[in-house]
């Protein structure tokens, strides 16, 4: 079911669809019409570009928005370094440790203390976002709402952000959007925006993408519909703030290369009154997630349930896939039910919003916290949730009610930062002997050659009617 919903107020209004060209106006005749760039645009606003993809992108991956503000985004005093002995997820600075471990981490704390913008730590990451390559995954935990007077942006990739505990209340130069338990939010590389937390404390995961943009995944068989529905994804309306007294000292911050560097300005950086284009930022509820499943036998790849995809040049290869594992019923016949134990060429980092998580019932996966399963680091059930599924009578059954499991799932070897292996201290060092060592030996030989096999593969078949060969 959609999130929990709760008084929304008037100011957040939001327009349907996925990659959509979206356009709003907070004062009627804002927009130019008929072209991007008049000479004089309405009002006396200043017209700004904000490109999303290189300019000469193909059609079908451009994705540009034109900006009609008070005064234009460059209108700031030069950049400085801030921070730069604490602040700092810079590949070259943090140390990422590739390693085959299994991980698996407590829940990280709630921290009351920082802001949105402090309260970033960076635990996982791939690539390098000086030549666009890669992702960082992030765990944040904020206590206080960042500064009126200041706004943060991102130089090194779009921000998917995994909201676990809180509300957020982000205010981006395209208007405010309102993230709720069980929603996510997409802020595109470079656009600016301020998080309030009118709730009080805040937690969850997020994940950098370096190179690309989000899209939603082909359907293939599916059809034309199911997974996220594109109707679900909601984008701000314009609204601006007015003050370019030049009283008021404002602050932009800016993640670049890893590194927190900030200018200044005597006039709000939220003065957008109007804007079009393909590039902006969304929000969307998993509770919307229209699951598919096996309605026969066998558990399928949990591609099913992927929401958002960042492709590679590869087709089929993600960069990364971001797939949630929502509440659904389960009816496979003669089926091990929980995922299969495997290896996969594809990194997996999980993470849990509320409630338990099929594969993991033995109690250590839990709500906040996370796992990481590398590259061929081989995984799958515990040993608790092996041995009930082996011998579960095979009932229709509603599995996760409550829950909400996400992965990351990437073709990146991910490394594992300094802060993430050691200095956060929620490492599980018995992941291992929790989940998989404790695995019995179920294996026996058949006493009489032949026939027990035989008997075996007619009892462990679905009841799908006559196999060929049975008489
Ligand atoms: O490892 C995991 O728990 C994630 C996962 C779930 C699933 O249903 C199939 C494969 C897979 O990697
Ligand atoms: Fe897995």
């Amino acid at each position: 079911m959609p999130a929990t919903d709760f008084a929304i107020p008037e100011k957040y209004k939001y327009q349907n669809g996925f990659g959509s060209y979206h356009e709003s106006e907070a004062v009627e005749g804002a927009l130019p019409l008929g072209q991007n760039s008049p000479q004089k645009p309405a009002y006396g606003l200043y017209t700004e570009k904000l490109s999303g993809t290189s300019f000469t992108a193909p059609r079908y991956e451009n994705q540009q928005s034109w900006l009609y503000r008070i005064l234009p985004a460059a209108s700031h005093s030069p950049f400085k370094p801030r921070e730069s002995d604490t602040y700092n997820t810079n590949p070259d600075a943090v140390k990422l440790q590739q390693i085959p471990n299994q991980l698996r981490w407590d829940p990280f704390d709630l921290d009351a203390s920082v802001d949105w913008v402090h309260g970033l730590h960076l635990v996982a990451g791939a690539g390098d976002p000086t030549i666009k390559q890669g992702i960082g995954i992030f765990i944040f935990a904020a206590g206080k709402s960042m500064d009126q007077e200041s706004a943060f942006y991102s130089a090194d990739g779009t921000f998917l952000i995994v909201l676990q505990h809180g509300v957020l209340d982000i205010l981006t130069e395209f208007g405010p959007l309102l993230i709720r338990p069980d929603e996510i939010c997409v802020i595109p590389r470079g656009v600016r925006y301020r998080v309030l937390l009118p709730h009080g404390p805040v937690r969850g995961y997020v994940l950098e993408l370096y190179q690309g943009h989000f899209a939603l995944p082909d359907l293939g068989p599916i059809g034309s519909s199911c997974l996220a529905n594109p109707r679900d994804f909601q984008a701000p309306c314009a609204s601006f703030e007015e003050d370019h007294s030049g009283s008021t000292q404002y602050t932009i911050l800016s993640k670049f290369a890893g590194r927190l560097f900030a200018a200044s300005q005597t006039h709000t950086p939220f003065d957008v009154v109007a804007w079009h284009g393909l590039y902006y930022p969304y929000k969307y509820d998993l509770g919307r997630f229209c699951t598919i499943g096996s309605i026969s036998y066998d558990h399928p790849d949990p591609s099913i349930f992927t929401v958002l995809s960042a492709p590679s040049d590869h087709p089929g290869t993600a960069v990364a896939d971001f797939v949630i594992f929502p509440p659904r019923w389960l009816v496979q016949e003669a089926t091990f039910r929980p995922p299969w134990y495997h290896r996969n060429t594809m990194s997996e980092f999980m993470g849990l919003i509320h409630g338990q998580y099929d594969a993991k019932t033995g109690g250590g996966f839990q709500p906040a916290g996370a796992s990481l399963h590398n590259v061929m680091s081989a995984h799958g059930p515990d040993m608790s949730t092996f041995e009930k599924a082996s011998s579960a009578e095979l009932k229709p059954m509603k599995i996760g009610e409550g829950g909400m499991a996400f992965m990351f799932e990437s073709s990146l070897m991910v490394g594992v930062t300094e802060w993430g292996l050691n200095k956060c201290r929620k490492v599980q060092k018995d992941y291992n002997a929790e989940s998989w060592e404790p695995l019995k030996v179920h294996f026996k030989r058949p006493e009489k050659k032949g026939e027990t096999v035989k008997k075996m593969e007619k009892d462990g078949r679905p009841d799908l009617g006559t196999w060929v060969g049975e008489s």
